[in-house]
């Protein structure tokens, strides 16, 4: 795609268990749906083990891999099985994104639910592949879902922030605090939280179990204090935004802060992903030439010892065996919205079915 100025932005939702993503993708999908034309946004679930999702997916991870014949075959538990479904999934994602370009030039937003377990997601190498596949075709952003009625404890609301501020730090997308059921909960103290630490220092003292018995600070309480003055830098990078997914309060101005993140991926992101790229290939290239010129200086040892070497270092075209081509292009990921749902999933284990039974440790 050549014009970012036209591609849809891709919306990465992540968060705690039960925060609220597929709730908040839910709501989001019907309000542009609602819009006048409707546009409705290209859908991907990928969290394998969601018995049902409030939204129709165009592109379910579930089609494609059995979690539960996953468990199974792998003798794993369920967040292994979760895994293990994601990397299996991860191996065919450029047919994902293949998919999600022949739609570029007719959705404006493409959104990712991402796994229950957070950290299956923000901390394997099959969220970092895709975060990055993602990132370097599409405007990104991270859309971090927090769950504001559990947060108003001063020490739940930090230890969010801090899972927010890795993700920040990992990604280094734009990023959202989207703080979720504010029709519970408002969420104007966290707000106040994060404009003056002195205020979230304050609450702090007030919290319960801030002391122990004799009256001195707990070690939580003091961690928190030192604590919110290294997050008060990272809140200044922040944007947020209060929604209720329920009522739909706040999704207008959530998207108003995604089209100011697309400016901000254009103008931030874009060059950082340039620079790297180029660094990277700059150095694959001066290790390539490095190895080329050790493999001639050796054959020219070689060739000094022996000069019959020189005659048989003959590239023999006949005697070459052909490679068998890898079936890498065979589609395996459904498109839902482009033919009627097959009714069946494809199972991507089925090529690494095996008779081995794993022994669990005793
Ligand atoms: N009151 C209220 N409830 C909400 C809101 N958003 C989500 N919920 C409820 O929160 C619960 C969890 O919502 P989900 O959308 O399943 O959360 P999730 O993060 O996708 O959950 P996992 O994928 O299982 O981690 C559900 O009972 C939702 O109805 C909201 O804005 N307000």
């Amino acid at each position: 795609m050549s014009s970012s100025s036209k591609k849809p932005v891709c919306i990465i939702a992540i968060g705690m268990a039960g925060s609220g993503k597929s709730t908040f993708v839910h709501r989001l999908s019907a309000h542009l749906l609602s819009k006048s034309p409707p546009a409705p946004p290209y859908l991907l679930n990928l969290d394998p083990a969601v018995a049902n999702v409030p939204y129709d997916p165009n592109i379910d991870i579930r089609d494609t891999v059995d979690y539960h014949e996953v468990m199974k075959q792998y003798n794993l538990g369920p967040n292994g099985g979760i895994l293990t479904s994601l990397n299996l999934f991860t191996t065919k994602f450029d047919q994902v994104l293949d998919l999600v370009e022949k739609r570029a030039e007719t959705v404006d937003y493409v959104i990712i639910d991402t796994p229950g377990q957070i950290e299956i997601f923000t901390w394997s190498a099959s969220g970092a592949i895709i975060t990055d596949a993602v990132a370097s075709a599409l405007p990104t952003v991270v859309a971090y879902i927090v769950d504001t009625p559990r947060s108003v404890a001063p020490a739940t609301f930090m230890s969010n922030m801090l899972y927010a501020c890795s993700i920040l730090y990992k990604t280094k997308l734009p990023f959202i605090v989207v703080f979720n059921k504010i029709d519970v909960e408002p969420h104007a103290f966290a707000l106040d939280w994060m404009r003056d630490f002195e205020v979230f220092q304050e609450s702090l003292a007030s919290h319960q179990s801030t002391t122990d018995d004799e009256g001195a600070p707990t070690y939580m309480n003091s961690l928190m204090n030192s604590m919110s003055l290294v997050l008060d830098e990272f809140y200044k990078h922040l944007k947020s935004v209060g929604v209720s997914s329920v009522t739909g309060d706040g999704i207008s101005e959530f998207l108003g802060v995604v089209e100011a993140s697309r400016e901000e991926y254009e103008k931030d992101y874009l060059p950082e992903l340039a620079r790297v790229r180029a660094q990277r290939e700059a150095t694959l290239q001066k290790r390539k030439e490095e190895s080329t010129a050790r493999m001639l200086a050796d054959l020219n040892v070689d060739r000094a010892r022996d000069p019959n070497f020189a005659a048989q270092d003959r590239w023999n075209p006949d005697g070459e065996e052909q490679e068998e081509e890898d079936d890498g292009g065979e589609l395996n990921i459904i498109d839902r919205s482009e033919d009627p749902w097959p009714g069946q999933y494809i199972d991507l284990t089925q090529p690494r079915a095996r008779e081995t039974t794993w022994p669990r440790p005793a």
